[in-house]
């Protein structure tokens, strides 16, 4: 065959997710597999600016599949959105006679591959990689089932503690833009609101279901908070409001932060980053290029980037439905 892939890179970009190991692991197995060389370039699109490459063989990624973040590193480049920094990475990319590149990461790294690919023709295979699980096109991204348990678990513990001294807490949890984290967690563990981007509630209406929910016996409240919330954006302020506007809890903020994006995958994760790493392989032996490899109704599928990046996942209105009724 013409145009045949003899050399891959792959990098990991954006904030990292649980699973990424095992996507490079992957990655670089796959290569092995099908006889083709594979480079790691570490952090991201400033190590493909600066050059900063390794061979990757099949024993160089032993030991990874369990392990949170990414060897590899990641990094968010300001570099790579010029065109001169883009010019060194093809530069780079030239020089090691690499005729294609993996990129595992979330929206803006697919944006970036996306203009990186159109301006060099370059073959680029995205493997969507982000706890925030806001892609197109698949059901789920590398590292959001590792951050739900993550928050679950959290949760759980918060529990406790608002339960022994009815207490209301207000737990703010990742999701730049998106609401799955905060939708999906929440559900998972018994919040009573749940507060997202993707729908503005509004204080007042916060307030009355707030009260509602206090006369109906509950003691203690737990209300998830979407970092990307409308009303939640400012969570101690919040509090403040809910706290002077309802005498009868103490108010508690707990902003989970970072640990949500760390700790050993899932196995869901494991064995979703092993699928896609090898169908990105897959995707560029088959002249792929600018898709992004995902999973829909258990199926790997090749989504244009552009489709993949027409904004978020609708939020899952059946989900809402869920919330509504479990938290009466
Ligand atoms: N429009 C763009 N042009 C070129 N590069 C971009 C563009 N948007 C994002 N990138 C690159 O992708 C990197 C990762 O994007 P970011 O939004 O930080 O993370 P994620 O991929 O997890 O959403 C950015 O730091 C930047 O280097
Ligand atoms: O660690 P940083 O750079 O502060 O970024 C925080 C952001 O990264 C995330 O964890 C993941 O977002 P991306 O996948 O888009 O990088 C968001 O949920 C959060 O808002
Ligand atoms: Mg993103």
């Amino acid at each position: 065959m013409t145009n045949k892939i003899k050399h891959i890179a792959v990098l990991t970009s954006g904030g990292d997710s649980p699973g990424m190991n095992a996507a490079i692991r992957a990655v670089s197995r796959a290569c092995a597999f099908h006889e083709i060389k594979c480079t790691g370039v570490y952090r991201g699109y400033q190590g493909l600016i600066e050059g900063d490459f390794k061979e990757l063989g099949p024993r160089t990624v032993k030991n990874l599949i369990n392990r949170g973040g990414t060897f590899l590193k990641s990094a968010r480049s300001k570099a790579f959105m010029t065109r001169e920094g883009r010019n060194q990475a093809f530069e780079h990319l030239k020089n090691n006679s690499i005729d294609a590149l993996v990129v595992i990461g979330g929206d803006g790294t697919f944006k970036g591959a996306e203009v990186f690919g159109n301006e060099f023709q370059f073959p680029i295979v995205g493997v969507p990689g982000t706890i925030d699980n806001d892609i197109r096109g698949t059901d789920h991204t590398i590292g959001y089932d590792t951050a739900l348990n993550t928050v679950v678990e959290a949760i759980d513990k918060i529990r406790d503690t608002a339960n022994s001294h009815n207490r209301l807490f207000l737990v703010e949890v990742m999701g730049r833009n998106a609401g799955d984290i905060a939708l999906n967690a929440g559900i998972g563990a018994g919040a009573e609101e749940i507060l997202i981007p993707e729908e503005n509630l509004g204080k007042e209406r916060l307030l009355e279901s707030l009260k509602r929910s206090r006369k109906s016996g509950k003691t203690s409240s737990i209300i998830v908070v979407a970092e990307g919330d409308q009303i939640g954006k400012n969570i101690f302020e919040l509090a403040d409001y809910i706290d002077t506007n309802l005498d009868s809890y103490e108010v508690k903020v707990t902003v989970l932060g970072h640990i949500q994006r760390g700790g050993s995958p899932s196995c869901y994760d494991r064995v979703l980053a092993s699928r896609l790493g090898i169908g990105a392989v897959d995707a560029l032996i088959n002249q792929h290029k600018a898709v992004m490899v995902g999973i829909a109704h258990k199926k790997i599928v090749n989504v244009p980037f552009e489709q993949a990046l027409a904004g978020s996942n609708d939020i899952d209105t059946d989900l809402l439905r869920v919330a509504d009724i479990t938290s009466i």
